[in-house]
This record gives C-alpha cells, structure tokens and sequence, in this order.
C-alpha cells in the first residue's frame, strides 16, 4: 500500500523536536516537517497530505488551537502528537477540530495505524461529496422504480409539474409507468386530498366515451332510465386521468377541448351546463403528433393537454434497471403469495436480459409474477419464465412451463390475427373472439400490443 503522506508542523519555539521527531522512521508513514511559522496568528498554508501532525507542547497550546481555529490544515485531518498535555487540554484541542492524538512517546505501530485509518475515512468523505447528490425524489415516487439516468430524469420533473395546476401529456409506450407518474403528480399536488379518477378511453367503446365522462340525462338512450353523473362530475376538485387519450372520438375530443377551456360541461342528452373544477392528466402510447397530422385527433385539443409532458423510456432503452425492477418483483411476489423465492439464477438474468420487452414494466411484472408461481425452490432458474421466443425451445422444458410458454405464444398470436381481421377495432375484435370487451383489452395490454397498429 502506498504510505500516508503526512506534514510534520510545529510553533517555532519547538524546532529541534520538529526535526527530531519527523527524522523517526514509521513503516508506512512520509513524514514531511513543515518549516515552523514564526508569527502564531498566522495559520500555515495547507499542502497536498494526507494527514496533518501537529506537534504540541503545554507552551504551545495557544499557538495549536489558533492553527486550529484558522483552518490553514484545508481538508486533510489533524493529529495532535502531544507532550506532556493534561487530558483535558487534549480535549480542548479535539473540540476545535483536531481529529484524533496521539502521545509523543508512542510506538510506531498505533500512529501508523491511526494514520491508515484516518487516511481511509478521509478518501470515503472526499468520494461521498463528488459523488452526484442522492436525489431528492418525494417518497410517493418510489413506487416508480429505477435509477436509470433517462428514467430518472423524467422523475425528477414530477414534484415541479405537480405543484402546476395545468395540464400534463404523459407519453411512453404501454406499460412504461404513466399511470404511476400520473397518480404521483396527482398525489403531490395540492389537489392531493381530492378524488383522483382514471379511465382508459382506449377500453371504453366510442359510442360510450362521452356519457362515461361526462355523465347522461335521462332518456338521452332507449336503455338510459335515469340520469347518470359522469367521472368528471367525479373527479370534482381532483384529478382526472384520461389514458389512451388518443383513443378518444374526434366527438368527444371537441367536449374535452370545451372542458379544459371552460372547466364546463354538457352530460350527454342534457341540455343544462355543468361546471368541475378538474386538473386533466393525460396519457397516449401511440404516436399522437402523427394522429394529429392525419386530422385524427384535434391540433387544439393536443397543444391545450400537452402544456407540460413527461415522456417515459421503454424497458429496453433502461436495461440497466431490469435486475433491479426483476428483484423489485420478485419480492413483491415471493411476499403476496408467500413463497420463498429470494434470487433469480445469472442464467435467468441473462434469459430476461436477451428479451425485448414489448409490453415494457407490465410484461416484466407479469413474467416475474408467473416465475414465483411456476419456480420449485428459493432461486427462479432460466427455465421459470415464459418468454416468447424462447431460444431453448420446447423440447428441454418441464410439461408445465412448455404449456405456459405455448400458451402465451398463442394469445399472442390471436389477439394480433383479430386485430388484424377488425382493423383495429377493439370492440369488434373483442365481440368476434367471443369475449368481453375489457377481458380482450387486457390481453392487449398485457402483450404489449399496439393495437393503432392495425387500423386502417
Ligand atoms: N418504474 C416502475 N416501477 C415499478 N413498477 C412499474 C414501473 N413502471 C410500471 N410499473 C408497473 O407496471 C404496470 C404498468 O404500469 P402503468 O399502468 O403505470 O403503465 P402505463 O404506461 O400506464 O401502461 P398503459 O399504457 O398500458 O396503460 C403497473 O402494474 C405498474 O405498477
């Protein structure tokens, strides 16, 4: 190990036991002596060491505690070598600043490995202050995990949009986090104590968008039998969070534009004027510019949602986080289903790492979910998660993770040839499969498809 470089000072009435003592050999130590000050008030310049020595006698206490006081030793940490001082002078000296001390009279071995030992602190002091400050994240945003620097970025701006009251465009591809970012804008902002009401405009049919949001009269349909408030009546004082905005009815956005506008509103068949007090959150996984050029979705309503924006990154932009989000997951799940399931193999580290995540965090946390489920003992292994595009193939898997894996495969690939058969249309889709519209939605939300994709 390099030796500790120390400087060696002394007031000048003490000169010869400065030469004296810095002339003794310590294994693992440079003593350098400092040429004495001869004016006491003045401190003496600091130098790149280590460790400052500082020699003291009870005549020369004054003169040590103005060195002290004056600071002239810059960073690196003060010993005080003593000679014949009282344990309370020594004190004294430690109260002003001197790190630790050590009689003059001692043996090699304690002052080298105090010195060692200062010498270490000092460095981890010196490498704490230049690391980057710990971020100064709000504890609601720890549910949103990762450290990546594009990620972490976007976090970051979360507390300054919630203290805004304007509208806010959360973009990222399904299953990045924005429901998450916007329920930590909501939960930071003032309007924290007043209802926070989501809805998934893409999950609802077109023909029903409005009345969900802005509620019905009564008669407004052959089945609407009595009046209905909509969530925007709801979400009174609060937040409302429109995901998949894009989705929304080129009808129904002219309303939206009038309630952002006016915080006014008309329930559908109603011919009374309602008027919330609402902030409007929204979100889009698509590429909503683009829908904009094509006349699909209005150019006023998009300037007036997206005042402020926050754009998440995919998963496969923030590898970097997918050990920390797996082992988030795993003891998430290891907890909810009470197994003890504590590790994920390097060979299912690197299985997951070989994935492209299409569904993002979602299909992370699915994956992880069904791996605490399928996993036999403490450590998930490679052959516990059902990846598509699996490179082992079927052949070598267990019966059970075979069946998971092939039937992931095939809701997969019928959700897209229904999609591709409805160009699109959720609805349809949902009605030809035989399913229930939300179930369908799920399944397409949880392959991480884009459903934009297949319309016409
Ligand atoms: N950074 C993250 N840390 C922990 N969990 C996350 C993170 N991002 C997403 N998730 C989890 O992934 C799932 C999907 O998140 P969320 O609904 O916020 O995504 P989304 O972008 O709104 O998806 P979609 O566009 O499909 O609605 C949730 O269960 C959420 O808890």
């Amino acid at each position: 190990m390099e030796p500790v470089e120390c400087r060696v000072i002394a007031a000048p009435a003490h000169l010869q036991w400065l030469q004296d003592w810095s002339s003794r050999g310590y294994p693992g130590v440079l003593l350098r002596p400092w040429s004495a000050n001869p004016n006491p008030a003045a401190p003496l310049a600091a130098d790149a060491c280590d460790v400052t020595l500082m020699l003291v006698g009870r005549d020369t206490l004054a003169w040590a505690r103005q060195q002290l006081l004056a600071g002239g030793q810059g960073d690196s940490p003060v010993v005080a070598v003593t000679r014949g001082l009282t344990g309370s002078m020594v004190q004294g000296l430690l109260a002003l600043g001197a790190s630790d001390f050590v009689a003059s009279e001692h043996g090699a071995e304690e002052l080298t490995t105090r010195l060692w030992r200062l010498r270490e602190q000092q460095r981890h002091r010196c490498a704490a202050s230049r690391a980057p400050p710990a971020s100064p994240l709000h504890p609601l945003l720890s549910k949103l995990v990762g450290n990546s620097l594009n990620f972490v970025r976007q976090l970051e701006r979360i507390p300054t949009l919630a203290a805004s009251d304007a509208g806010v465009l959360i973009l990222g591809e399904t299953g990045t986090g924005k429901e998450l970012c916007a329920q930590a804008i909501h939960y930071l902002s003032k309007r924290a104590s007043h209802p926070w009401v989501a809805v998934n405009c893409g999950a609802l049919p077109s023909e029903l968008v409005e009345a969900e949001l802005f509620g019905h009269a009564r008669g407004a349909y052959t089945s609407a039998h009595q009046e209905r408030s909509g969530l925007a009546a709801e979400a009174e004082g609060g937040t409302f969070f429109l995901d998949e905005v894009d989705s929304m009815p080129l009808s129904t956005q002219a309303k939206l534009l009038r309630f952002l506008q006016e915080k006014e509103y008309r329930p559908v068949g109603s011919t009374k004027t309602r008027h919330a007090d609402v902030r409007v959150l929204a979100a889009s996984n698509g590429d909503i510019g683009s829908l904009v050029q094509q006349g699909r979705f209005r150019r006023d309503l998009y300037y007036r949602l997206n005042i402020l924006s926050v754009s998440l990154p995919p998963l496969r932009e923030r590898m970097d986080d997918l050990p920390l989000l797996s082992h988030h997951f795993l003891k998430r799940f290891a907890g909810e289903f009470r197994r003890e399931v504590n590790r994920l193999s390097t060979a299912a580290l690197a299985r997951l790492a070989a994935y492209s995540w299409p569904g993002n965090v979602r299909e992370l946390e699915h994956t992880l979910e069904r791996a605490v489920l399928l996993c036999r003992g403490e450590t998930v292994e490679a052959g516990d998660l059902d990846l598509p595009e699996s490179p082992d193939g079927c052949a070598c898997l267990e019966f059970r993770h075979a069946k998971a894996q092939a039937v992931q495969a095939f809701e997969r690939m019928y959700i897209e040839r229904m999609l591709l058969l409805c160009q699109g249309n959720i609805t349809h889709a949902a009605q030809a499969s035989g399913k229930d519209r939300r179930a369908f939605w799920q399944l397409v939300r949880k392959h991480g498809i884009d459903a934009a994709r297949y319309r016409g």
